[in-house]
C-alpha cells in the first residue's frame, strides 16, 4: 500500500495534503481520493504546476486549499485566484442559484472589491538561515496564508528544520504555516513558537511521521494530535 489516506484521516487533523510532483515518491497517482470525514480540509500541493494541471485537480478533487511550492510568482496566484472563482461562480450558476442581478452586492470601488474564491492559495517559501522577507509583499492581495518551510536538496519533505528565530522578523499580519522537519521531538519549541505573538495558525508535518514514504505512521500522528488537544498531556 502506498497511501493511508483514510487510516489518517480517522485521526481527524485539520488539513490533509495531497502531492502533485511526479519527482516526490509521495505524487500522488490515484483518480480519487477517499471520502473524507467532515471538516477536514484537502490540501493540493504543486510545484511550479501550469495553471491547467492545477485547476483541473481541484475540479477532479475538490480542494480546499492549494499550496505553492515552486517559484510561482504574485502574478501566477492572482491568476489562479481568478480561474478558481469562476470556477466557483460557474458552478453556482450552473446549480441554478438565483441570478447574479439578484443578489445584493454591497457598493465597493473596483480597488476594494476582493475578488471572491473558495479555493485559498497558500505560497510556500523555504529558508535555510536567512530570509528576505520583503519578497512577501507583491504577494500578499493574492495569497491566504504563506507556509515556511526548509530549504533542502529537494523540493519539499526533506525532514530538517531551518532556524526558526530568523521568524522573530515576519513583518506581516498574514497568518502562516510552520514547516520543515517537525517531528515528535519538536514539538516543545512548537510550543514556544505559538506562545510568540507571531501569526502562526498551523503546523504541516511529514517525513518525520512515515514509515515510507506516503504512508504514514498513524499511533505517532496520534501522539501529535493529543499534544494539540491537550499541550499539557506527556508525548
Ligand atoms: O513531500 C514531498 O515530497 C514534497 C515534494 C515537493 C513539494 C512539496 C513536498 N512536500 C510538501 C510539504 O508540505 C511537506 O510537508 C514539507 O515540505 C515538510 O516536509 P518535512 O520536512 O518532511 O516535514
Amino acid at each position: 500500500m502506498k497511501y493511508n489516506t483514510a487510516a489518517v484521516a480517522a485521526l481527524q487533523p485539520d488539513y490533509l495534503g495531497f502531492i502533485f510532483y511526479e519527482k516526490s515518491p509521495r505524487n500522488y497517482d490515484l483518480e480519487e481520493i477517499p471520502s473524507l470525514p467532515l471538516g477536514i480540509k484537502k490540501v493540493g500541493v504543486f510545484v511550479n504546476a501550469s495553471l491547467d494541471f492545477v485547476l483541473e485537480k481541484v475540479q477532479q478533487f475538490g480542494f480546499d486549499i492549494l499550496q505553492l511550492h515552486g517559484n510561482e510568482s504574485p502574478e501566477y496566484c492572482s491568476e489562479l485566484r481568478k480561474l478558481n472563482a469562476e470556477l466557483v461562480s460557474a458552478s453556482y450558476l450552473d446549480n441554478e442559484a438565483p441570478a447574479l442581478s439578484e443578489i445584493e452586492v454591497p457598493a465597493l470601488s473596483p480597488v476594494e472589491q476582493p475578488v471572491p474564491s473558495s479555493v485559498e492559495v497558500w505560497k510556500v517559501f523555504s529558508i535555510k538561515d536567512a530570509f528576505d522577507f520583503s519578497v512577501l509583499g507583491a504577494y500578499e492581495p493574492y495569497v491566504d496564508a504563506f507556509l515556511f518551510d526548509t530549504k533542502g536538496k529537494e523540493k519539499g519533505g526533506n525532514g530538517y528544520t531551518f532556524d526558526w528565530e530568523v521568524l522573530k522578523d515576519y513583518p506581516s499580519k498574514k497568518p502562516f504555516v510552520l514547516s520543515g522537519g517537525i517531528g515528535l521531538d519538536e514539538l516543545d519549541s512548537v510550543k514556544n513558537m505559538l506562545k510568540t505573538d507571531l501569526p502562526l495558525f498551523a503546523i504541516d508535518v511529514n517525513s518525520k511521521f512515515e514509515d515510507q514514504p506516503g504512508l504514514k505512521n498513524t499511533s505517532d500522528l496520534e501522539k501529535l494530535l493529543c499534544f494539540f488537544r491537550n499541550p499539557d498531556s506527556a508525548k
